[in-house]
């Protein structure tokens, strides 16, 4: 049974999918404290946020079970997506559900803020009629200025656009085909700046995003500007907007988000210029529908090992390249684990190579499996998602290659590991009807099925050997399942793979040591 727990308010229509599920316990606890969020979150194997609950670093160290952790919404500002990635959790979102309640939220706060309707309606039900005071002005043939041209900056596009208004964007991955089918100008930052009448920001809060919007650009802009942020608290310096609206530069600001949540009596709430939500953009019936459902959704699979999408911390994959590729992960992870068993030492470098019709591909995915594979054979806890990290704390090099030779095989992968004391390959191919087969260890050609209990021995090509490795293995009750050989030369080296029906012992091991003409002998385990 999983224990899914959810610790802010999702739509119950939307979380149905879990509340139905066998398989699932929903624990659903809002406005813990940190102390009864530590406690829960220790049984979880998955959690469910919005953006008020912080999953800290501190949150994710007593998580002993996390799996995955669901953002039922866009930003994942409010979860330590690194420290989640170390520790091989998932972080997924749900990042289109509701682009349209924040965009059409923006576009209510843009025209408020250009008519003065909070601060008109404050005035009129304390019984004054001021008229004169609350004067606005028009959004038809303002410049909008979208910071951000995303999906939300994208859709708030095409509804100035209808207003008529002159519609510019800066975001550095805008490309001009679809600012021109928007309808939108494509500008570098400054001109964005200086030319809005409306300045608005769509970005996510990151790094480089935040406090964009400083003092220095504030100096930049249209004296009589008025700024939005319906993205997050902290892409706009609130100083710097506190003194440019005191300044006269800022005539107005609307702001959904803030660099602390909740503000509680912020300074800015004392200009009259300022119009404020309390993060409300994906505040809607629809989009919180929405949002539950696709994370829940995405949840589930990844609970259930199944096929997921949204990952925040993984590399997203086409769909098409997913179903392509997938035949091809286990291979890969098996090539990974089974290179890692063969030799001894510390890892310095895997190399990779790709050759055939897979070699046309994105095999990012499957360098990632074959990490996986070798380092769960040394370090515990690995997994798809921290198996990069893990390499690059360790210092283990990875080297990924594509070949277009075949090696007379429709595709191929090759694993070579390097350790401290030597180095060795393993290659391996899909056979029709047959699955992932191991076609070669080093220089030796072999076919044989990467599962079960395998031993590995390399020994001197001379009669007698593979009939003494059957007796001691008899005489221990070991059955033999299939056997390969292979060599070079007659009386060189040569290798021996056998699958063995269950695992051996370090007296057998031992034993086996000691024959004559062996020079070494692992067992592997897949
Ligand atoms: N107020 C609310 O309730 C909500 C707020 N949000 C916020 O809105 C943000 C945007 O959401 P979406 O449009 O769905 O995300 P998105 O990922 O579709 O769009 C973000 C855009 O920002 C651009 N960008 C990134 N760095 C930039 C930079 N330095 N300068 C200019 N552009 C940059 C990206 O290229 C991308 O096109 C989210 O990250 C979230 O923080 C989202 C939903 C609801
Ligand atoms: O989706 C986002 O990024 C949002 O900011 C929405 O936040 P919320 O889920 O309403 O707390």
């Amino acid at each position: 049974m999983y224990r899914v727990l959810i610790t802010d308010p999702l739509s119950d229509l939307g979380i149905q999918k879990l509340l139905d599920a066998k398989d699932v316990e929903v624990i659903r606890k809002t406005d813990l404290t940190l102390e009864e969020l530590l406690l829960e979150i220790e049984s979880a194997d998955a959690l469910l946020v919005r953006s008020q609950t912080k999953v800290t670093a501190e949150v994710l160290e007593k998580a002993r079970r996390l799996k995955v952790i669901g953002r039922a919404g866009v930003g994942v500002d409010n979860i330590d997506v690194a420290t989640a990635t170390k520790k091989g959790i998932i972080v997924v979102n749900a990042p289109d559900g509701n682009t349209i309640s924040t965009a059409e939220h923006t576009f209510a706060m843009m025209i408020a803020l250009a008519r003065n309707i909070p601060q008109a309606y404050r005035s009129t039900i304390q019984g004054e009629w001021k008229r004169k005071e609350f004067v606005g002005i028009e959004l038809k043939g303002k410049t909008l200025s979208i910071i951000g041209l995303g999906r939300i900056g994208s859709e708030l596009a095409k509804r100035a656009k209808a207003f008529h208004m002159n519609v510019i964007a800066f975001d550095p991955y805008l490309s001009e085909d679809r600012a021109k089918k928007l309808g939108v100008q494509k500008a570098d930052f400054k001109e964005a700046i200086m030319s809005g009448d409306f300045i608005t920001v769509h970005t996510p809060l990151t790094k480089e995003t935040r406090h964009l919007i400083n003092r220095e650009v504030f100096e930049w802009m249209k004296p009589g500007v008025r700024i939005l942020n319906c993205a997050r608290g902290g892409i706009i310096d609130e100083d710097a907007l506190y003194e440019a609206i005191q300044s006269g530069k800022v005539a107005g600001a609307a702001l959904d988000v803030f660099e602390t949540e909740p503000p509680g009596h912020h300074p800015l709430f004392s200009l009259p210029q300022v119009i404020a939500t309390p993060h409300l953009g994906a505040s809607t019936i629809e989009a919180q529908e929405n949002v539950a459902i696709d994370v829940s959704e995405e949840v589930l699979h990844i609970l259930r090992n199944e096929p997921f999408k949204n990952a925040v911390n993984l590399p997203s994959i086409p769909a098409e390249l997913q179903s392509k590729l997938q035949p091809y992960q286990s291979l890969a992870e098996k090539l990974g684990q089974f290179a890692a068993q063969i030799v001894p030492g510390a890892l310095e470098t895997i190399t990779v190579t790709f050759a055939g019709e897979i070699a046309e591909w994105d095999i990012a995915p499957l360098t990632r499996m074959i990490l996986k594979g070798a380092l769960s054979c040394h370090l515990s806890d690995v997994n798809y998602v921290n198996a990069p990290h893990l390499a690059k704390q360790r210092g283990i090099q990875i080297i990924e290659q594509k070949s277009s030779k075949n090696y007379g095989f429709t595709q191929l992968i090759r694993v070579e590991i390097t350790t401290d004391q030597e180095q060795k390959s393993v290659s391996g191919t899909l056979l029709n009807g047959l699955g992932p087969r191991i076609t070669k260890i080093n220089q030796y050609s072999i076919d044989i099925s990467p599962e079960g209990h395998l031993l590995f021995i390399q020994h001197k090509d001379q009669p007698g050997t593979i009939g003494r490795v059957g007796t001691v293995l008899g005489n221990y009750g070991i059955n033999i399942a299939t056997m390969q050989v292979g060599r070079k030369e007659i009386g060189g080296q040569a290798i021996m793979l056998l699958h063995i029906d269950k695992g051996l012992t370090a007296d057998i091991l031992h034993t086996l040591k000691q024959l004559d003409g062996i020079d070494s002998v692992t067992e592997i385990v897949l």
